[in-house]
């Protein structure tokens, strides 16, 4: 295992950019200048996905990536379908453009049963040389992920699996139920949009903090302050 690198990012912010082609930021270009801001303030990484995003993104800053490699079916259903890094091929190739770390969706979904992610998982780390991150969703999917040689946990899929919890904040239990379950390096990731949150994560363990949206994503963090307004005129239409 490449401790080093494990040790380098310890404690540190990993700035996911990210936008899928109905987003105004897409393209390889605004990813690596997305990146180059995360760099300016401070990031200790980058993830992002497809290999045309790496490449540039590797060009224009010199920070460790967390690649994935999203492979999208004709109609996407967020609860149900496997789309991070799903194939040994999928994953070779963002290992190919220079992502340090793969990361691959270790749920079960779609009847994957937990020997089929130990497979998976197996398969991975026998062809890949990079660091391999679990993207998990419940406390039993970190445990399969840990005994198939996962050397990182990320609680990304929490909350996007029918079976998880779904929350509006992060998931913490599930921060600590990994913690508690393994010493393996705990990313947390998803529904980070504010500084004392990815704390907290720090404070129950986390190894690093992975935050998407609320920094790269600048039509989520518009809808945050419209939505607020809305609330008011709301709220003062009740009063009225
Ligand atoms: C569930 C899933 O597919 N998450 C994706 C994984 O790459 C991204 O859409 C998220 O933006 C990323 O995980 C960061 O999370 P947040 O944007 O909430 O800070």
């Amino acid at each position: 295992m490449n401790k080093s690198l494990i040790e380098q990012l310890q404690g540190g912010l990993v700035v996911s950019c990210q936008a899928f082609d109905y987003e105004p930021f897409y393209g390889a270009d605004f990813m690596a200048k997305m990146a180059v801001s995360a760099k300016l303030g401070e990031a200790a990484a980058i993830r992002a996905s497809w290999p045309e995003n790496i490449r540039a993104i590797k060009k224009e800053v010199d920070l460790p990536v967390f690649g994935i490699n999203k492979i999208m079916p004709k109609t996407y259903d967020k609860l149900r379908d496997v789309i991070i890094t799903p194939t040994l091929e999928s994953a070779r190739a963002v290992a190919e453009a220079g992502a340090d770390i793969v990361a691959v969706d270790c749920t079960l979904r779609q009847g994957r049963t937990p020997q089929a992610v130990l497979d998976l998982l197996q398969e991975y780390k026998t062809h890949l040389n990079v660091l391999i991150m679990a993207e998990i969703s419940t406390a039993e999917e970190g445990e399969i992920a840990a005994e198939g040689g996962a050397d990182i946990l990320s609680t990304t899929i929490a909350g996007y699996t029918p079976y998880s919890r779904h929350l509006e904040e992060p998931d913490y239990q599930l921060i600590e139920e990994l913690c508690a379950l393994t010493s393996l390096p705990i990313n947390a990731e998803g529904r980070f949009h504010h500084p004392d949150q990815v704390v907290k994560a720090f404070q129950l363990g986390a190894w690093t903090v992975t935050v998407g949206s609320a920094i790269t994503r600048p039509h989520c963090i518009t809808r945050e302050f419209t939505q607020a307004i809305a609330r008011l005129k709301e709220q003062e239409k009740i009063t009225e």
